[in-house]
């Protein structure tokens, strides 16, 4: 009998936004969507099936006693920020802080945050440092699985799965990432907004060399549309992703994830693959070629300038009234 759908109270936002598809593993449109680089919720793959256990006590009675990357933020948004890129940017205020903590230091904090006051979000790739039940727990993964898909869509290599446990409420603001993702969730609920590499023109990233590459520039709670146009003109898919389900989660693809707020602290596993070697280029470019091609060619400016100041006048002095 088919799990009853479960009805979630979502946040309205000011775009239309269709679906991701929920399909089984077994389903053959589930490998058919990986391999052409669409989004789709994978369901019954059991590969963080040996985590499906998690909670806070059983991570701290097994995760090790090492200290972990643990994000701050005075409001509820998590913006990733590059600290080898804060220098190029003097008046630069960082989005969150970081914090390294002992586990038991984070549970406190998540147990004890006030509403309306600072947010805690862990965010630490697993690695050996781990105890030997989460090792086990660990190697209890369906890697048979990813790995088949892994090679199948020729992914490069796997890099990190970080562990990521969040706060009801918490938000990893709009952004794309360079790598494939399997988004496996363990415990509670997350909103995940995406949108296609094609609707780069209406998220406006912060400049390559800017701590917040990657990052759309637009607040998706107060939209400047006078600075970002576009914005109004953009779709996107959404889905929720509860305990046991997997997002596949293309390269290049827009995200804004969010921990369901009523429904208690998250936790979730990623697994981040490179992109695999580039075949021989087909036209028309796709729109994640061009985007890589954009963002090669901001770096090659940025570095031929040398300055970062001079860097919006060359653009628009190459642009403005010629291309537009
Ligand atoms: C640091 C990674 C955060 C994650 C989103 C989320 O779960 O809050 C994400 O953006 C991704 O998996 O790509
Ligand atoms: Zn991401």
């Amino acid at each position: 009998m088919a799990k009853e759908k479960k009805t979630f109270d979502l946040k309205e936002y000011p775009f239309p936004t269709e679906e991701i598809p929920r399909l089984n593993i077994d389903n053959p449109e589930t490998e058919k969507r990986i391999a052409a680089g669409l989004p789709v919720v994978i369901t019954d793959s059991g590969l963080v099936r040996s985590a499906l256990h998690w909670d806070l006590d059983y991570l701290q009675g097994n995760i090790g006693d090492g200290k972990f990357t643990v994000y701050k933020s005075k409001n509820k948004k998590f913006q990733y920020f590059d600290d080898k890129k804060v220098d190029t940017f003097k008046d630069f205020e960082k989005p969150m802080e970081h914090l390294d903590l002992t586990f038991p230091e984070f549970v406190k904090k998540l147990k004890t945050a006030k509403p309306g006051k600072d947010k805690v979000y862990l965010q630490q790739a697993l690695n050996e440092g781990v105890g030997k039940r989460i090792v086990a727990d660990f190697l209890g993964f369906n890697w048979s699985w990813v790995t088949e898909q892994q090679k199948k869509n020729k992914f490069g290599a796997l890099t990190s799965n970080l562990l990521l446990i969040g706060m009801e409420g918490n938000v990893t603001p709009a952004h794309y990432d360079e790598q494939e993702n399997f988004f496996a969730q363990i415990r509670g609920y997350k909103r995940f907004i995406l949108f296609h590499p094609d609707q780069f023109k209406c998220m406006y990233p912060y400049p390559t060399y800017h701590p917040c590459d990657r990052q759309s520039q637009v607040d998706f709670d107060n939209p400047d549309y006078k600075r970002f146009p576009k914005f109004k003109d953009v779709k996107g898919y959404e889905t929720v992703v509860g305990p046991g389900d997997v997002l596949f989660l293309p390269m290049y693809w827009w995200h804004q994830v969010e921990s369901l707020p009523d429904h208690g602290h998250t936790i979730s596993v990623t697994f981040w693959y490179k992109a695999g070697p580039i075949g021989n280029v087909v036209y028309p470019l796709s729109p994640q070629q061009k985007v890589s091609m954009m963002r090669n060619l901001e770096k090659m400016i940025h570095q031929a300038l040398n300055n970062t100041d001079e860097i919006p006048e060359f653009m628009q002095n190459m642009v403005l009234g010629r291309y537009t």
